[in-house]
Protein backbone atom coordinates (compact mmCIF):
# COMPACT_ATOMS: atom_id res chain seq x y z
CA UNK A 1 0.00 0.00 0.00
CA UNK A 2 1.16 3.60 -1.13
CA UNK A 3 2.59 5.48 2.56
CA UNK A 4 1.14 8.68 3.52
CA UNK A 5 -1.41 8.81 0.22
CA UNK A 6 -4.64 10.60 0.46
CA UNK A 7 -7.83 8.49 0.60
CA UNK A 8 -10.75 10.08 -1.54
CA UNK A 9 -14.62 8.88 -2.18
CA UNK A 10 -15.93 8.86 -5.16
CA UNK A 11 -17.46 12.23 -5.09
CA UNK A 12 -14.34 13.57 -3.66
CA UNK A 13 -12.35 12.33 -6.40
CA UNK A 14 -15.13 13.03 -9.53
CA UNK A 15 -14.50 17.06 -7.78
CA UNK A 16 -10.75 16.76 -7.69
CA UNK A 17 -11.36 15.87 -11.43
CA UNK A 18 -13.56 18.72 -12.27
CA UNK A 19 -11.21 21.19 -10.85
CA UNK A 20 -8.21 20.24 -13.13
CA UNK A 21 -10.35 22.09 -15.82
CA UNK A 22 -9.66 25.35 -14.40
CA UNK A 23 -6.21 24.54 -15.15
CA UNK A 24 -7.00 23.17 -18.71
CA UNK A 25 -6.63 19.60 -17.77
CA UNK A 26 -9.88 18.02 -19.63
CA UNK A 27 -11.26 14.56 -18.86
CA UNK A 28 -10.01 13.57 -22.29
CA UNK A 29 -6.34 14.94 -20.68
CA UNK A 30 -6.95 12.85 -17.43
CA UNK A 31 -7.69 9.31 -19.38
CA UNK A 32 -4.72 9.79 -21.53
CA UNK A 33 -2.69 9.85 -18.98
CA UNK A 34 -4.81 6.79 -17.41
CA UNK A 35 -3.63 4.65 -20.15
CA UNK A 36 -0.42 5.28 -20.28
CA UNK A 37 -0.16 4.25 -16.66
CA UNK A 38 -2.04 1.18 -17.05
CA UNK A 39 0.10 0.48 -20.26
CA UNK A 40 3.22 0.96 -18.33
CA UNK A 41 1.99 -1.43 -15.74
CA UNK A 42 0.39 -4.10 -17.67
CA UNK A 43 3.69 -3.93 -20.09
CA UNK A 44 5.78 -4.55 -16.86
CA UNK A 45 3.39 -7.41 -14.95
CA UNK A 46 2.84 -9.06 -18.50
CA UNK A 47 5.89 -9.59 -19.16
CA UNK A 48 4.89 -10.61 -22.86
CA UNK A 49 2.37 -12.87 -21.76
CA UNK A 50 -0.83 -12.66 -24.39
CA UNK A 51 -3.15 -9.81 -22.48
CA UNK A 52 -7.24 -9.85 -22.58
CA UNK A 53 -8.34 -5.91 -22.32
CA UNK A 54 -11.91 -6.21 -19.76
CA UNK A 55 -13.60 -3.24 -20.75
CA UNK A 56 -16.96 -1.52 -19.57
CA UNK A 57 -19.42 1.05 -20.46
CA UNK A 58 -17.59 4.05 -18.78
CA UNK A 59 -14.56 5.72 -18.50
CA UNK A 60 -12.77 2.72 -16.86
CA UNK A 61 -13.54 0.93 -19.93
CA UNK A 62 -12.35 4.03 -21.75
CA UNK A 63 -9.32 3.73 -19.70
CA UNK A 64 -9.18 0.09 -21.16
CA UNK A 65 -9.30 1.01 -24.64
CA UNK A 66 -6.60 3.46 -24.44
CA UNK A 67 -4.28 1.15 -22.79
CA UNK A 68 -4.84 -2.02 -25.22
CA UNK A 69 -3.99 0.95 -28.42
CA UNK A 70 -0.72 1.85 -26.49
CA UNK A 71 -0.10 -1.59 -25.87
CA UNK A 72 -0.78 -3.27 -29.21
CA UNK A 73 1.23 -0.22 -30.77
CA UNK A 74 4.25 -1.19 -28.18
CA UNK A 75 4.53 -4.71 -30.09
CA UNK A 76 2.11 -6.95 -27.37
CA UNK A 77 -0.58 -9.47 -28.08
CA UNK A 78 -3.78 -7.69 -26.90
CA UNK A 79 -7.52 -8.78 -27.12
CA UNK A 80 -10.73 -6.96 -26.11
CA UNK A 81 -13.99 -7.83 -24.98
CA UNK A 82 -16.27 -5.58 -23.80
CA UNK A 83 -19.65 -5.24 -21.72
CA UNK A 84 -21.53 -2.33 -23.37
CA UNK A 85 -19.82 0.63 -25.26
CA UNK A 86 -19.36 3.91 -24.46
CA UNK A 87 -21.59 6.17 -25.80
CA UNK A 88 -20.04 9.70 -25.02
CA UNK A 89 -17.08 12.26 -24.29
CA UNK A 90 -13.25 10.62 -23.35
CA UNK A 91 -14.41 7.15 -23.00
CA UNK A 92 -16.20 6.73 -26.38
CA UNK A 93 -12.96 8.92 -28.29
CA UNK A 94 -10.83 5.88 -26.79
CA UNK A 95 -13.00 3.14 -28.05
CA UNK A 96 -13.09 4.84 -31.72
CA UNK A 97 -9.74 4.78 -31.42
CA UNK A 98 -9.25 0.97 -31.21
CA UNK A 99 -9.12 -0.65 -34.35
CA UNK A 100 -8.97 -4.06 -33.22
CA UNK A 101 -11.48 -6.44 -32.97
CA UNK A 102 -14.09 -6.43 -29.71
CA UNK A 103 -15.90 -9.47 -28.94
CA UNK A 104 -18.49 -9.93 -25.67
CA UNK A 105 -17.66 -11.02 -22.19
CA UNK A 106 -19.36 -14.26 -23.28
CA UNK A 107 -17.29 -15.71 -26.43
CA UNK A 108 -13.65 -14.41 -25.45
CA UNK A 109 -11.74 -17.26 -25.32
CA UNK A 110 -9.30 -17.10 -21.70
CA UNK A 111 -5.91 -15.69 -21.68
CA UNK A 112 -3.30 -15.80 -18.99
CA UNK A 113 -3.12 -11.98 -18.35
CA UNK A 114 -6.09 -9.79 -17.67
CA UNK A 115 -6.41 -6.24 -17.71
CA UNK A 116 -9.53 -5.37 -15.70
CA UNK A 117 -11.26 -2.55 -17.08
CA UNK A 118 -15.09 -3.08 -16.65
CA UNK A 119 -16.01 -0.39 -13.73
CA UNK A 120 -14.30 1.58 -11.34
CA UNK A 121 -15.61 4.53 -9.14
CA UNK A 122 -18.86 4.58 -11.35
CA UNK A 123 -20.22 1.25 -9.83
CA UNK A 124 -23.68 1.90 -8.72
CA UNK A 125 -25.53 -1.41 -8.79
CA UNK A 126 -25.35 -5.34 -8.49
CA UNK A 127 -23.07 -6.76 -11.30
CA UNK A 128 -23.67 -9.84 -13.18
CA UNK A 129 -19.76 -11.31 -13.19
CA UNK A 130 -20.14 -14.73 -14.29
CA UNK A 131 -18.60 -14.37 -17.71
CA UNK A 132 -16.12 -11.79 -16.62
CA UNK A 133 -14.69 -15.26 -13.74
CA UNK A 134 -14.21 -17.58 -16.40
CA UNK A 135 -11.98 -15.20 -17.97
CA UNK A 136 -10.26 -14.15 -14.81
CA UNK A 137 -10.54 -17.71 -13.42
CA UNK A 138 -6.36 -19.16 -14.23
CA UNK A 139 -5.18 -15.44 -15.06
CA UNK A 140 -2.83 -12.54 -13.41
CA UNK A 141 -5.13 -9.82 -13.49
CA UNK A 142 -4.58 -5.69 -13.05
CA UNK A 143 -7.51 -4.09 -12.39
CA UNK A 144 -7.79 0.03 -13.59
CA UNK A 145 -8.50 1.73 -10.36
CA UNK A 146 -10.31 -0.62 -8.65
CA UNK A 147 -11.18 -4.41 -8.92
CA UNK A 148 -14.88 -4.01 -10.98
CA UNK A 149 -17.71 -4.32 -8.42
CA UNK A 150 -16.70 -3.00 -6.07
CA UNK A 151 -18.46 0.07 -4.14
CA UNK A 152 -15.43 2.20 -4.15
CA UNK A 153 -17.32 4.09 -0.42
CA UNK A 154 -17.90 1.18 1.55
CA UNK A 155 -15.90 -1.07 0.23
CA UNK A 156 -18.76 -3.45 -0.60
CA UNK A 157 -18.73 -6.13 -3.33
CA UNK A 158 -21.64 -5.59 -5.37
CA UNK A 159 -22.33 -8.60 -7.18
CA UNK A 160 -19.50 -10.74 -8.44
CA UNK A 161 -16.47 -8.63 -7.36
CA UNK A 162 -13.29 -8.96 -9.60
CA UNK A 163 -10.34 -10.21 -7.33
CA UNK A 164 -6.94 -8.63 -8.54
CA UNK A 165 -3.79 -9.35 -8.19
CA UNK A 166 -2.68 -5.76 -8.86
CA UNK A 167 -4.72 -2.54 -8.26
CA UNK A 168 -3.22 0.14 -10.08
CA UNK A 169 -5.49 3.63 -8.39
CA UNK A 170 -6.04 6.54 -10.62
CA UNK A 171 -5.49 10.27 -9.10
CA UNK A 172 -5.85 9.17 -5.58
CA UNK A 173 -6.65 5.89 -3.38
CA UNK A 174 -10.47 5.60 -2.75
CA UNK A 175 -11.99 4.23 0.70
CA UNK A 176 -12.60 0.70 -0.87
CA UNK A 177 -8.51 0.18 -1.07
CA UNK A 178 -8.27 0.54 2.27
CA UNK A 179 -11.40 -0.58 4.09
CA UNK A 180 -13.95 -2.70 3.77
CA UNK A 181 -13.93 -6.26 2.25
CA UNK A 182 -12.60 -4.86 -1.38
CA UNK A 183 -9.23 -3.94 0.52
CA UNK A 184 -8.25 -7.44 0.10
CA UNK A 185 -9.71 -7.99 -3.18
CA UNK A 186 -7.35 -5.46 -4.65
CA UNK A 187 -4.06 -7.43 -4.60
CA UNK A 188 -1.06 -5.17 -4.29
CA UNK A 189 -1.90 -1.73 -4.68
CA UNK A 190 0.02 1.03 -6.64
CA UNK A 191 -1.06 4.76 -7.17
CA UNK A 192 -0.34 7.15 -10.32
CA UNK A 193 -1.86 10.10 -9.39
CA UNK A 194 -2.07 11.33 -13.08
CA UNK A 195 -1.55 14.55 -11.84
CA UNK A 196 -4.79 15.74 -10.48
CA UNK A 197 -3.75 17.42 -7.20
CA UNK A 198 -5.53 16.12 -4.42
CA UNK A 199 -6.34 16.99 -0.97
CA UNK A 200 -7.28 15.13 1.94
CA UNK A 201 -7.60 14.69 5.72
CA UNK A 202 -7.61 10.99 5.14
CA UNK A 203 -4.43 9.10 4.33
CA UNK A 204 -2.95 5.87 4.79
CA UNK A 205 -0.21 5.53 7.54
CA UNK A 206 3.31 6.10 6.86
CA UNK A 207 6.72 5.44 8.95
CA UNK A 208 6.55 7.95 11.45
CA UNK A 209 10.04 9.98 12.35
CA UNK A 210 10.92 8.95 16.27
CA UNK A 211 14.38 10.72 17.45
CA UNK A 212 16.29 9.24 20.39
CA UNK A 213 16.03 10.84 23.62
CA UNK A 214 17.73 14.51 24.09
CA UNK A 215 20.98 13.91 26.36
CA UNK A 216 19.76 15.44 29.07
CA UNK A 217 16.14 13.47 29.21
CA UNK A 218 15.92 10.82 32.44
CA UNK A 219 13.45 8.18 33.20
CA UNK A 220 10.66 10.75 34.88
CA UNK A 221 10.61 13.08 31.93
CA UNK A 222 11.30 10.64 28.97
CA UNK A 223 7.52 9.62 29.74
CA UNK A 224 5.93 7.90 33.08
CA UNK A 225 3.74 5.06 31.99
CA UNK A 226 1.39 4.18 34.56
CA UNK A 227 -0.79 0.97 33.59
CA UNK A 228 -3.87 -0.15 35.73
CA UNK A 229 -4.73 -3.98 35.68
CA UNK A 230 -7.07 -6.68 37.31
CA UNK A 231 -7.60 -9.71 37.80
CA UNK A 232 -6.24 -11.06 34.32
CA UNK A 233 -2.71 -10.28 34.91
CA UNK A 234 -1.47 -11.59 31.70
CA UNK A 235 -2.98 -8.53 29.41
CA UNK A 236 -1.70 -5.76 31.67
CA UNK A 237 1.88 -7.63 31.92
CA UNK A 238 1.48 -7.49 28.32
CA UNK A 239 0.56 -3.90 28.04
CA UNK A 240 3.32 -2.94 30.65
CA UNK A 241 6.06 -4.45 28.19
CA UNK A 242 5.21 -3.16 25.42
CA UNK A 243 5.28 -0.27 27.40
CA UNK A 244 8.58 -0.39 28.22
CA UNK A 245 9.66 -1.25 24.89
CA UNK A 246 7.98 1.70 23.49
CA UNK A 247 9.95 4.22 24.42
CA UNK A 248 8.63 5.21 27.97
CA UNK A 249 11.16 6.44 30.26
CA UNK A 250 9.37 4.58 33.39
CA UNK A 251 6.84 1.93 33.91
CA UNK A 252 4.53 1.16 36.61
CA UNK A 253 2.49 -1.92 36.82
CA UNK A 254 -0.94 -1.44 39.69
CA UNK A 255 -2.04 -5.29 39.01
CA UNK A 256 -3.37 -8.18 41.17
CA UNK A 257 -0.78 -10.16 40.28
CA UNK A 258 2.71 -9.61 41.36
CA UNK A 259 4.36 -10.59 38.69
CA UNK A 260 5.95 -8.14 36.04
CA UNK A 261 6.55 -9.06 33.02
CA UNK A 262 10.43 -7.35 33.13
CA UNK A 263 12.02 -6.18 36.18
CA UNK A 264 12.72 -2.84 34.83
CA UNK A 265 8.80 -2.52 35.77
CA UNK A 266 7.79 -2.13 39.08
CA UNK A 267 5.13 -3.55 40.46
CA UNK A 268 2.24 -1.78 42.64
CA UNK A 269 -0.36 -3.46 45.13
CA UNK A 270 -3.64 -3.41 43.78
CA UNK A 271 -4.80 -1.19 46.41
CA UNK A 272 -2.27 1.21 45.44
CA UNK A 273 -3.94 1.56 42.08
CA UNK A 274 -5.86 4.85 43.33
CA UNK A 275 -3.09 6.54 44.38
CA UNK A 276 -1.28 5.57 41.12
CA UNK A 277 -4.44 7.28 39.43
CA UNK A 278 -3.90 10.03 41.85
CA UNK A 279 -0.14 10.46 40.85
CA UNK A 280 0.71 13.24 38.85
CA UNK A 281 4.14 12.45 37.75
CA UNK A 282 2.29 10.21 35.17
CA UNK A 283 2.86 11.43 31.31
CA UNK A 284 0.32 8.54 30.16
CA UNK A 285 -2.35 6.18 32.27
CA UNK A 286 -3.61 2.78 30.94
CA UNK A 287 -6.51 1.71 32.49
CA UNK A 288 -8.77 -1.56 30.62
CA UNK A 289 -6.18 -4.47 29.60
CA UNK A 290 -7.28 -7.24 31.82
CA UNK A 291 -8.76 -4.50 34.19
CA UNK A 292 -12.60 -7.05 34.27
CA UNK A 293 -15.29 -5.42 35.10
CA UNK A 294 -16.21 -5.67 38.61
CA UNK A 295 -17.07 -2.84 41.11
CA UNK A 296 -13.64 -2.70 41.57
CA UNK A 297 -12.61 -1.57 37.94
CA UNK A 298 -15.64 0.13 37.63
CA UNK A 299 -14.28 2.86 40.37
CA UNK A 300 -10.83 2.99 39.20
CA UNK A 301 -12.31 3.69 35.88
CA UNK A 302 -14.28 6.53 37.19
CA UNK A 303 -11.87 8.14 39.14
CA UNK A 304 -9.12 7.64 35.90
CA UNK A 305 -12.22 9.65 33.67
CA UNK A 306 -12.18 12.31 36.32
CA UNK A 307 -8.69 12.68 36.39
CA UNK A 308 -6.26 15.12 34.41
CA UNK A 309 -4.08 12.47 33.79
CA UNK A 310 -3.68 11.92 29.81
CA UNK A 311 -5.74 8.33 29.51
CA UNK A 312 -5.77 5.49 26.79
CA UNK A 313 -8.54 3.29 27.20
CA UNK A 314 -8.96 -0.11 25.94
CA UNK A 315 -10.49 -3.36 26.58
CA UNK A 316 -12.72 -4.08 29.58
CA UNK A 317 -12.38 -0.34 30.27
CA UNK A 318 -14.27 0.56 26.85
CA UNK A 319 -17.31 -1.38 28.66
CA UNK A 320 -17.36 1.07 31.83
CA UNK A 321 -17.39 4.15 30.27
CA UNK A 322 -19.88 6.88 28.55
CA UNK A 323 -19.31 9.24 25.83
CA UNK A 324 -20.37 11.57 28.12
CA UNK A 325 -17.84 10.88 30.55
CA UNK A 326 -15.03 11.34 27.67
CA UNK A 327 -16.49 14.43 26.13
CA UNK A 328 -16.15 16.36 29.68
CA UNK A 329 -12.63 15.46 29.96
CA UNK A 330 -9.73 18.28 29.26
CA UNK A 331 -6.97 15.82 28.86
CA UNK A 332 -5.77 14.00 25.89
CA UNK A 333 -7.54 10.85 25.96
CA UNK A 334 -7.13 7.63 23.51
CA UNK A 335 -9.86 4.67 22.86
CA UNK A 336 -8.57 1.41 21.43
CA UNK A 337 -11.71 -0.54 20.37
CA UNK A 338 -12.12 -3.66 18.47
CA UNK A 339 -15.38 -3.49 16.13
CA UNK A 340 -17.24 -5.28 18.43
CA UNK A 341 -16.25 -2.64 21.55
CA UNK A 342 -16.63 0.25 18.85
CA UNK A 343 -20.50 -0.58 18.21
CA UNK A 344 -21.33 -1.30 21.80
CA UNK A 345 -20.17 2.34 22.72
CA UNK A 346 -20.47 4.03 19.92
CA UNK A 347 -23.45 1.77 18.45
CA UNK A 348 -23.30 0.24 14.95
CA UNK A 349 -24.36 1.76 11.88
CA UNK A 350 -24.50 1.27 8.29
CA UNK A 351 -21.94 4.23 6.93
CA UNK A 352 -18.43 3.43 6.31
CA UNK A 353 -15.94 2.38 9.10
CA UNK A 354 -14.20 5.94 8.04
CA UNK A 355 -17.16 7.87 8.79
CA UNK A 356 -18.30 6.25 11.99
CA UNK A 357 -14.65 6.57 13.38
CA UNK A 358 -14.80 10.38 12.67
CA UNK A 359 -18.11 10.56 13.95
CA UNK A 360 -17.52 8.80 17.08
CA UNK A 361 -13.81 10.88 17.71
CA UNK A 362 -15.76 14.18 17.14
CA UNK A 363 -18.68 12.65 19.86
CA UNK A 364 -15.84 12.01 22.50
CA UNK A 365 -13.57 14.19 21.93
CA UNK A 366 -11.02 11.58 21.68
CA UNK A 367 -8.27 10.11 19.45
CA UNK A 368 -10.22 6.84 18.62
CA UNK A 369 -8.29 3.40 16.92
CA UNK A 370 -10.99 1.28 15.56
CA UNK A 371 -8.87 -1.41 15.32
CA UNK A 372 -9.60 -4.12 12.32
CA UNK A 373 -7.93 -5.90 8.98
CA UNK A 374 -8.30 -2.14 8.37
CA UNK A 375 -7.08 0.28 11.01
CA UNK A 376 -9.09 3.50 10.79
CA UNK A 377 -7.56 6.08 13.25
CA UNK A 378 -9.56 9.34 13.71
CA UNK A 379 -9.17 12.75 15.81
CA UNK A 380 -12.11 14.99 16.63
CA UNK A 381 -10.85 17.41 13.34
CA UNK A 382 -11.60 14.82 11.49
CA UNK A 383 -7.78 13.64 10.53
CA UNK A 384 -7.98 10.37 9.76
CA UNK A 385 -5.12 7.97 8.98
CA UNK A 386 -5.69 4.48 7.69
CA UNK A 387 -3.54 1.24 8.55
CA UNK A 388 -4.15 -2.24 7.42
CA UNK A 389 -2.42 -4.82 9.50
CA UNK A 390 -1.01 -8.28 9.04
CA UNK A 391 -3.02 -10.68 9.16
CA UNK A 392 -1.05 -12.68 11.77
CA UNK A 393 -1.95 -10.16 14.62
CA UNK A 394 -5.51 -11.49 14.44
CA UNK A 395 -4.34 -13.24 17.49
CA UNK A 396 -4.95 -12.92 21.97
CA UNK A 397 -3.20 -10.31 23.49
CA UNK A 398 -2.39 -8.52 20.36
CA UNK A 399 -4.29 -5.57 21.23
CA UNK A 400 -2.93 -5.59 24.69
CA UNK A 401 0.15 -5.06 23.04
CA UNK A 402 -1.04 -1.95 20.95
CA UNK A 403 -2.80 -0.50 23.88
CA UNK A 404 0.81 -0.54 25.62
CA UNK A 405 2.81 0.90 22.73
CA UNK A 406 -0.41 3.92 22.59
CA UNK A 407 0.19 4.52 26.45
CA UNK A 408 4.05 4.55 25.97
CA UNK A 409 3.78 7.32 22.63
CA UNK A 410 1.51 8.98 24.69
CA UNK A 411 3.59 9.55 27.19
CA UNK A 412 6.87 10.31 24.77
CA UNK A 413 4.78 12.87 22.87
CA UNK A 414 1.97 14.43 24.60
CA UNK A 415 0.08 14.47 21.15
CA UNK A 416 -2.67 11.98 20.98
CA UNK A 417 -2.86 11.86 17.49
CA UNK A 418 0.90 11.42 16.55
CA UNK A 419 1.04 8.77 19.48
CA UNK A 420 -1.93 6.84 18.09
CA UNK A 421 -0.53 6.64 14.43
CA UNK A 422 3.17 6.11 15.63
CA UNK A 423 2.04 3.25 17.95
CA UNK A 424 -0.26 1.32 15.29
CA UNK A 425 2.71 1.57 12.86
CA UNK A 426 5.15 0.05 15.17
CA UNK A 427 2.58 -2.49 16.36
CA UNK A 428 1.98 -3.55 12.48
CA UNK A 429 6.16 -3.38 12.18
CA UNK A 430 6.40 -5.27 14.92
CA UNK A 431 4.13 -7.90 13.62
CA UNK A 432 6.13 -7.80 10.31
CA UNK A 433 9.06 -8.35 11.98
CA UNK A 434 7.83 -10.95 14.42
CA UNK A 435 6.94 -13.08 10.96
CA UNK A 436 3.74 -16.32 10.93
CA UNK A 437 2.27 -17.07 13.56
CA UNK A 438 2.91 -14.70 16.18
CA UNK A 439 2.10 -15.06 19.61
CA UNK A 440 1.34 -11.69 21.57
CA UNK A 441 4.42 -12.27 23.56
CA UNK A 442 6.51 -11.53 20.49
CA UNK A 443 5.91 -8.26 19.77
CA UNK A 444 7.23 -6.22 22.34
CA UNK A 445 10.92 -7.64 21.58
CA UNK A 446 10.46 -6.43 18.17
CA UNK A 447 9.52 -3.18 18.67
CA UNK A 448 12.94 -1.62 19.89
CA UNK A 449 14.19 -2.64 15.86
CA UNK A 450 10.88 -0.55 14.80
CA UNK A 451 11.78 2.01 16.82
CA UNK A 452 15.28 2.03 14.96
CA UNK A 453 13.79 2.14 11.81
CA UNK A 454 11.96 5.50 12.55
CA UNK A 455 15.29 7.76 12.38
N1 LIG B 1 -9.46 9.47 -11.07
C1 LIG B 1 -9.65 10.20 -12.15
O1 LIG B 1 -9.65 11.38 -12.06
C2 LIG B 1 -9.87 9.60 -13.42
C3 LIG B 1 -10.53 8.39 -13.54
N2 LIG B 1 -10.83 7.85 -14.71
C4 LIG B 1 -11.48 6.58 -14.75
O2 LIG B 1 -12.86 6.79 -14.70
C5 LIG B 1 -13.45 5.86 -13.84
C6 LIG B 1 -14.78 6.32 -13.40
O3 LIG B 1 -15.56 6.43 -14.57
P1 LIG B 1 -17.14 6.44 -14.59
O4 LIG B 1 -17.53 6.55 -16.00
O5 LIG B 1 -17.63 7.45 -13.66
O6 LIG B 1 -17.52 5.06 -13.99
P2 LIG B 1 -17.26 3.55 -14.44
O7 LIG B 1 -16.39 3.46 -15.62
O8 LIG B 1 -16.82 2.85 -13.20
O9 LIG B 1 -18.69 2.95 -14.79
C7 LIG B 1 -19.78 3.76 -15.14
C8 LIG B 1 -20.61 3.04 -16.17
O10 LIG B 1 -20.93 1.74 -15.72
C9 LIG B 1 -22.36 1.61 -15.72
N3 LIG B 1 -22.70 0.69 -14.64
C10 LIG B 1 -22.60 0.88 -13.33
N4 LIG B 1 -22.94 -0.24 -12.66
C11 LIG B 1 -23.25 -1.17 -13.61
C12 LIG B 1 -23.69 -2.53 -13.59
N5 LIG B 1 -23.86 -3.17 -12.44
N6 LIG B 1 -23.91 -3.17 -14.73
C13 LIG B 1 -23.76 -2.53 -15.91
N7 LIG B 1 -23.37 -1.23 -16.03
C14 LIG B 1 -23.13 -0.58 -14.88
C15 LIG B 1 -22.88 3.00 -15.57
O11 LIG B 1 -24.16 3.01 -16.08
P3 LIG B 1 -25.33 3.89 -15.38
O12 LIG B 1 -26.55 3.39 -16.01
O13 LIG B 1 -25.26 3.59 -13.91
O14 LIG B 1 -24.99 5.29 -15.68
C16 LIG B 1 -21.88 3.79 -16.40
O15 LIG B 1 -22.19 3.67 -17.76
C17 LIG B 1 -12.43 5.70 -12.77
O16 LIG B 1 -12.62 4.55 -11.99
C18 LIG B 1 -11.16 5.66 -13.60
O17 LIG B 1 -10.91 4.37 -14.09
C19 LIG B 1 -10.52 8.62 -15.94
O18 LIG B 1 -10.38 7.88 -17.05
C20 LIG B 1 -9.26 9.42 -15.75
C21 LIG B 1 -9.40 10.34 -14.62
K1 LIG C 1 -11.72 -1.94 -12.89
Amino acid sequence: MPAGAPILSAAQMAAAEAACAARGIVPADLMERAAHAVAREAARFAAGRPILVLAGPGNNGGDAYGAACLLRAAGCDVRVAALGEPRAGAAAAMRARWAGPVTSLADAPPRPFVIDGLFGTGMSRAFDGEAAARLCEDAFILSIDLPSGIDADRGAALGDAIRADVTLALGSLKFAHVAGEAASRCGHVLLDPIGIDVSSSARTIARPRINPPAAAEHKYSRGLVCVIGGAMGGAARLAAAAAARGGAGYVVLASDDRRTPLDAIVHREPDARSDTIADVRTSALLIGPGLGRDAAARAACAQALASDLPLVLDGDALALISIAALAARRSPTILTPHGGEFDALFGAGDAPKIARTVAAARASGAVVIHKGADTVIADPEGNVIVANPPSWLSTAGTGDVLAGLVAARLAVTHAPMRAACEAVWLHQRAAGLAGAALVADDLPMHVPQAIAECR
